[in-house]
C-alpha cells in the first residue's frame, strides 16, 4: 500500500462532519476520520449509525451542516457536484443498475458522461465487464435477465468504468446469498491488489469489513468513531465495551487469521499415489499424478473427505486464511485423521499440519 498523509492525493477527510436533516433528525454529530489512499476503509456499526449518511457526503448527495469533507486535500464543498461525480465511482445495494440500459450501456454510462463516444465507452464497459468475471454474452442482457450476484459484479463494473481513483460502496454485497457474497468479496480483494483505489466501504457486518478493510471504522450512533484500527487490532483490543460486543464472539480465534503461520513446521505424513487394493494400516494421504492430495486412505483403507486443506502461502490469488494460523488450526481441527493436509500456492502436497505445533507457536507469540 503506498504511504499516505493527511491531505494528499486521494485521501478521503472527514473534519468534524456534522448532518442535521431538516426534521431535526441527527445523522452525524461529529465525524473526524482519515480513509487513506490505495486502502480498503470499511465503516461498520448498527443500523441508523450514519454510515450511508457520512459515505454520502463524500459525493455531496448530502452537505453536511457542519464540519468539512476533503478528497485530495479540498473541500468537496468547492467543487461542481456533477465533475466530482465523475471522479468518485460509486456501488450501492441491490446495484442500482439503469433497468431500460441494457448491461453493457449500463457500465459505459461514466466514460460516456466524460465524453467518450459511444463506441469507445462500450469497449472500455466491455473490458471492465471481463475484468470483474462477468461473461461477454450477458453484456448485451437487461439488469432484470442476471441473477442478484451478476448484477452486483456489474454495478462494480460500473463504478469502475470512469477509471476514478476513489471509490464509494454502500452495502454492494448484503443482497445476495452469502456464497456468492464470498465470492464478490474475493473479486473485490483481488481487484483492489491490481488496483490500488482508495475505497471507502460501508457495511453492517463486522465479518465482511474485517474481511475487506485494511482498516476499520467502527462508529456508534450520530457518526461518532468508537473505533478506528486495522483488522488484526480490532480483533486484540477492542477499544471498549460496545465494540467488544459489536466484534462478537471468537474474536480470539479469528485473530488468528490474521497471524501469520510462517514458522509453523510441517510434518511428514504417509502418501500414496494410487489408492491400491491393500489398507495402508494407517491414515495416509492419496496424491493424484500432479502431486495434488485428493483424499484420506483410513488404516482400513476406506476413502475420507481432506476437510480444511492448508494453503501455506497465498501466492498470487486470494484465499481465505491461506499461510494464517487459521487456515492451519482448522486444517488439523477439520481433518479425519486429527492431521491437517498442508498445500503450496498450486494445491501440491507439501505435509501436514498438526493442531500441537499451531498451539506451540501461539504460545511463542508475545503477550497480548
Ligand atoms: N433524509 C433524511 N431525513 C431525515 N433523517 C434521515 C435522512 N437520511 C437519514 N436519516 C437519519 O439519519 C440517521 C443515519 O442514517 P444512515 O442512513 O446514515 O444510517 P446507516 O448507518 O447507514 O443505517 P443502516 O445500516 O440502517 O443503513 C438515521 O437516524 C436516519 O433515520
Amino acid at each position: 500500500m503506498p504511504p499516505a498523509e493527511p491531505g494528499g492525493l486521494h485521501v478521503i477527510e472527514f473534519r468534524d462532519v456534522g448532518k442535521r436533516f431538516a426534521d431535526g433528525t441527527v445523522g452525524l454529530e461529529s465525524l473526524s476520520l482519515t480513509a487513506r489512499e490505495g486502502e480498503i476503509t470499511a465503516l461498520v456499526g448498527p443500523s441508523g449509525c450514519g454510515k450511508t449518511t457520512s459515505l454520502r457526503t463524500v459525493n455531496r448527495m448530502v452537505e453536511p451542516t457542519s464540519g468539512s469533507v476533503h478528497l485530495d486535500g479540498r473541500d468537496v464543498a468547492d467543487a461542481d457536484p456533477a465533475q466530482l461525480r465523475l471522479g468518485i465511482g460509486y456501488v450501492i445495494q441491490q446495484a442500482g443498475l439503469f433497468p431500460h440500459r441494457r448491461v453493457i450501456d449500463n457500465v459505459a454510462t461514466v466514460p460516456v458522461l466524460q465524453g467518450l463516444s459511444r463506441r469507445e465507452a462500450r469497449s472500455r464497459a466491455a473490458a471492465v465487464l471481463e475484468r470483474v468475471g462477468l461473461d461477454g454474452a450477458l453484456a448485451q442482457r437487461w439488469p432484470a435477465q442476471l441473477s442478484g450476484g451478476q448484477q452486483q459484479r456489474v454495478g462494480v463494473a460500473r463504478a469502475l468504468a470512469g477509471d476514478a481513483p476513489v471509490l464509494l460502496m454502500d452495502e454492494p454485497f448484503s443482497a445476495v446469498d452469502p456464497v456468492v457474497r464470498v465470492e464478490l468479496q474475493d473479486e473485490l480483494l483481488r481487484l483492489q491488489a491490481e488496483l490500488g483505489k482508495t475505497i471507502l466501504f460501508v457495511t453492517h457486518d463486522i465479518d465482511e469489513a474485517i474481511r475487506l478493510g485494511d482498516r476499520v471504522a467502527v462508529l456508534r450512533v450520530g457518526g461518532r468513531l468508537a473505533q478506528f484500527a486495522p483488522p488484526a487490532e480490532l480483533l486484540a483490543h477492542p477499544a471498549d465495551g460496545f465494540v467488544t460486543e459489536f466484534v462478537g464472539r471468537d474474536r480470539g480465534y479469528r485473530r488468528l487469521g490474521f497471524v501469520e503461520a510462517g514458522a509453523l513446521p510441517l510434518v511428514d505424513l504417509p502418501t500414496r499415489r494410487d489408492g491400491g487394493a491393500d489398507p495402508p494400516g494407517e491414515w495416509t494421504v492419496l496424491l493424484d499424478g500432479a502431486e495434488r492430495p485428493v483424499a484420506w486412505l483410513a488404516p482400513d483403507g476406506g476413502r475420507h473427505d481432506l476437510g480444511s486443506v492448508y494453503t501455506t502461502d497465498a501466492g498470487d490469488g486470494v484465499q481465505e486464511g491461506a499461510g494464517t494460523l487459521r487456515g492451519a488450526l482448522d486444517a488439523a481441527l477439520s481433518s479425519p485423521a486429527r492431521c491437517g493436509v498442508a498445500v503450496d500456492a498450486e494445491g501440491r502436497y507439501r505435509g501436514g499440519v498438526a493442531a500441537d505445533d499451531v498451539l506451540a507457536l501461539l504460545e511463542r507469540e508475545p503477550a497480548r
